[in-house]
């Protein structure tokens, strides 16, 4: 079962509509949350499942009837899939199949990265239209250089899909790289932020979000200010992880993101995923969080 993709859109000229003003369109009607997709071994059991690829696939099934139409994103976490092998990520290609179907957007939390020329192979597995395992956007790691996930960007832009580039991640550990300074003063993440902001440039002239976003968790305290990271200059969505089960709030997005919170697209996994195996209280719990997130957000949170 598989959708089209996103068709032409005669306002933007020739080719398919782009990720971020898609993505924009969601957050606008559901507010500004993306559910991931989980399937911890943990989480199985809680919900009666066995942890094999039935439970695995019944878990998936219920996750997606429950927040398809209801969220602005759901993004799978492929480790999960993987981890069952060829027949487990038949499973995530299914769900993705499903999504599309669905028209709610899909994030494939998947971190790729690597040189050039093998980047563009895995440009190709996630983001080309006809591929068996194509989301809407993948999050990809820039940590062997910005420029050598090229091959991704441009295929996202070419196919109206979208990158989000690890940046700041919700981890401590993330800190030891992406704090470094570089010889012209930036930090490494702040150097990320601004190659993004770049890409962006097309985009935001149009006064629109971009497609090539940056993951930016909630969790990472005043590390934006005091690392001097323009994220609203980046131009494209922050997906923010760390949210419910990693102890950030829907109050720590307020902080962490400041003047780019109009981009923020809060994600959260096992505080959403704990309200099942119901299909009601697990959407009831995504529309919760989404509605304290927006709230946050909104124009005079800052005040
Ligand atoms: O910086 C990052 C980047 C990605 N993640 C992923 O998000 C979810 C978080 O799950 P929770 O249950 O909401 O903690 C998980 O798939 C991570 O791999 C992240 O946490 N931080």
């Amino acid at each position: 079962m598989t959708a089209p993709d996103p068709a032409p859109d005669p306002a933007a000229g020739p080719g398919p509509v782009p990720f971020g003003r898609r993505l924009r369109a969601a957050m606008d009607a559901h507010g500004p949350l993306c559910v991931g997709i989980d399937p911890h071994r943990a989480l199985l059991q809680s919900w009666g499942l066995t942890p094999g690829l039935d439970g695995l696939r019944a878990f998936t099934e219920t996750c997606v009837t429950a927040f398809a139409g209801r969220v602005a994103a759901v993004k799978p976490q492929s480790a999960f899939y993987e981890v069952h092998g060829a027949a487990g990520v038949a499973v995530l290609e299914e769900a993705l199949a499903a999504l599309r179907a669905a028209g709610t957007l899909s994030i494939l939390d998947v971190k790729r990265g690597d040189i050039g020329t093998t980047v563009e192979a895995y440009a190709h597995a996630s983001l080309a239209p006809d591929a068996p395992g194509a989301a809407d956007a993948v999050t990809m790691s820039p940590y062997l250089g910005y420029g050598a996930l090229r091959p991704a960007i441009d295929l996202a832009q070419e196919t109206g899909r979208g990158v989000f580039v690890l940046a700041l991640t919700s981890n401590p550990e993330g800190a030891q790289v992406q704090h470094a300074r570089l010889p012209d003063g930036r930090s490494v993440a702040g150097a990320v932020a601004d190659a993004a902001g770049e890409d962006n440039a097309p985009a935001r002239a149009r006064g629109e979000l971009g497609s090539i976003g940056l993951v930016v968790g909630a969790t990472v305290g005043d590390a934006v200010q005091r690392l001097g990271i323009d994220l609203a200059a980046s131009g494209g969505p922050l997906l923010a992880p760390g949210l419910g089960a990693q102890g950030a709030t829907a109050d720590d997005v307020r902080r962490v993101f400041g003047d780019a919170l109009g981009q923020v697209l809060a994600a959260s996994s096992r505080d959403v995923l704990r309200a099942g195996p119901d299909r009601a209280a697990l959407g009831a719990r995504a529309e919760q969080v989404a509605a304290e997130v927006d709230r946050m957000i909104a124009p005079g949170a800052l005040d």
